[in-house]
C-alpha cells in the first residue's frame, strides 16, 4: 500500500510532543487539510521512567556528545511505543529540545525522524525548527498558527489569546477576522517567561515533590515583593517580541527565593510566572475577548486566580472553548506535519521574527516506500 500524502483533501495527522517539563510523549490525532481543522481523534500519553527522565536531563543544555546521543535514543524509544498502533497517514514528531539559543548556536530537538518513519512504516515530519532559525527566526514558538485555525474552528469572531503554561509559558494573540495566519496582523506570539519549570526545580530540590500540586504549597504563601520586582527587571521583559526562552533561562531565579519558606517560595515563584504573563500581554494590539489557558498550568488555582487579578480579560481553562489543554502541543505537531507535507508556512515575523513566512521541517518516509 503507498503511504504518499496526498496533496489536496483532508487527512489524518498523528502529532508527539514531548515538553520541557519532561514528564512524557503526548500523541494526538487531528483531521486537517492543512488550512481548517476538520475534527480531532485518538490521544495518548506514554510517561517517561525515572532513569529515562535522568537521561533526557543530562542532556539539557548540550549541543553534541555522548549525553544528547543517549537522549536522542530515549526520545525515539519512547515515541515509537507511544506512536505505534495509532492509525494516521503521516506523523509530526517534534522531538526533545535540549538546548535552545536561536541567535548563537541554534535551536537542538533531538530524536531522528527517518528513526522513527522506518520503525512506524509512516511517512514522519520533523525538525520543525530549524529553517525558521537560519532564517533569522526566533524558532519558537511554533504552535500559533495552530492556534489561528482553533480560533477558526471555535468560531472566534473576536482576538482571543491562547496562553500555554508548560515549564516555559508562552503566548499566543490570535485576531480570527483575518483570513490566514500568515496575513500580516493575524498573529503576534512569544514566549512570555519561565511558567512551571523553576517552582518544580523548587519543589524537587525542597520536598522532593515533582511539582505544587494544585498549588497547595503556594496557597498558604506569601508573595515576596522585592523578589518579583527584581525578577522583572531582567532585560528579557523589555525585550519586543517575537521572542523565546531556553527552558533553563530563568533557572538561577531560584536563587531569589532561597531564603523564603516552602510555601512563600513556592508563591513567589508562582507569582513570577503570572507576572511574566501579565508584560506580555501589554503587547498585545488591543484587549483580547478571553485568555484560554492550556498546558499543566491551568490546573494550579493560584496561578489562575493570580492570571485573573492581573489581567483585564476573563482567563479560563481552554476547555471552556470546548479544546483539550492536556493535547494542545501534540495536535498542534499533527497540523503543522500538514502543511510541512503541502508545502505551506508554518511561521511568520509575527509568531517568531523570522524574515519572511517560512515552511520549515523534514519529511522523512520509510525506506521501503520511497523507491
Ligand atoms: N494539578 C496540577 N497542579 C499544579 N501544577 C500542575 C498540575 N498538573 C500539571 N501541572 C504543571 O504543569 C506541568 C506540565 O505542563 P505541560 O505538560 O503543559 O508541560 P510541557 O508541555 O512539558 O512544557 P512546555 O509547554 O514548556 O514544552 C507540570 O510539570 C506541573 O508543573
Ligand atoms: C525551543 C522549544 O522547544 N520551545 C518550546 C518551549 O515550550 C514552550 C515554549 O518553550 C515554546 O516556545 C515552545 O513550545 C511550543 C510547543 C511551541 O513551539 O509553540
Amino acid at each position: 500500500m503507498s503511504r504518499a500524502i496526498a496533496k489536496t483533501g483532508p487527512v489524518t495527522a498523528l502529532g508527539a510532543m514531548s515538553g520541557t517539563s519532561l514528564d512524557g510523549v503526548d500523541v494526538a490525532v487531528v483531521n486537517t487539510d492543512g488550512h481548517n481543522i476538520l475534527g480531532f481523534g485518538e490521544t495518548g500519553y506514554r510517561s517517561y521512567s525515572e532513569s529515562e527522565r535522568a537521561v533526557l536531563r543530562a542532556g539539557l543544555g548540550k549541543w553534541s556528545g555522548p549525553e544528547v546521543e543517549a537522549a536522542a535514543r530515549v526520545t525515539e524509544a519512547a515515541h515509537i511505543e507511544a506512536l505505534q498502533g495509532i492509525e494516521a497517514d503521516l506523523i509530526g514528531f517534534h522531538g526533545q529540545t535540549l538546548a535552545h539559543a536561536p541567535r548563537l548556536q541554534g535551536t537542538l530537538q533531538v530524536g531522528d525522524g527517518q528513526v522513527l518513519a522506518e520503525a512506524l512504516a509512516r511517512p514522519v515530519v520533523w525538525d520543525f525548527r530549524s529553517d525558521d532559525v537560519t532564517m533569522g527566526g526566533e524558532g519558537a514558538p511554533l504552535a500559533p498558527f495552530f492556534h489561528f485555525a482553533c480560533a477558526k474552528y471555535i468560531g472566534a469572531d473576536r482576538p482571543v489569546v491562547f496562553l500555554n503554561l508548560g515549564g516555559v509559558g508562552n503566548l499566543t494573540y490570535v485576531d480570527p477576522r483575518f483570513d490566514r495566519p500568515e496575513d500580516p496582523g493575524a498573529l503576534l506570539a512569544f514566549d512570555t517567561g519561565p511558567a512551571n519549570a523553576p517552582l518544580n526545580d523548587l519543589m524537587q530540590e525542597r520536598l522532593g515533590q515533582a511539582l505544587d500540586k494544585d498549588g497547595e504549597t503556594a496557597m498558604s504563601g506569601e508573595v515576596e515583593t522585592g523578589a518579583l520586582e527584581l525578577f522583572l527587571a531582567e532585560p528579557y521583559f523589555s525585550r519586543i517580541p517575537p521572542k523565546s526562552l531556553d527552558r533553563n533561562d530563568f533557572a538561577e531565579m531560584v536563587t531569589l527565593v532561597r531564603e523564603l519558606s516552602d510555601a512563600d517560595a513556592a508563591a513567589t515563584l508562582t507569582a513570577m510566572c503570572a507576572a511574566g504573563v501579565a508584560e506580555g500581554m501589554q503587547h498585545c494590539p488591543e484587549a483580547p475577548s478571553r485568555v484560554l489557558v492550556t498546558g499543566g498550568g491551568r490546573l494550579n488555582p493560584v496561578l489562575m486566580e493570580m492570571l485573573r487579578v492581573s489581567l483585564d480579560c476573563p482567563v479560563v481553562a481552554i476547555e471552556d472553548a470546548g479544546l483539550d489543554g492536556d493535547m494542545l502541543e501534540a495536535q498542534a505537531f499533527a497540523y503543522l506535519a500538514v502543511r510541512v507535507a503541502r508545502g505551506l508556512p508554518t511561521s511568520a515575523p509575527g509568531t517568531t521574527g523570522v524574515r519572511a513566512c517560512v515552511g520549515g521541517g523534514v519529511v522523512s518516509v520509510p525506506e521501503a516506500q520511497s523507491a
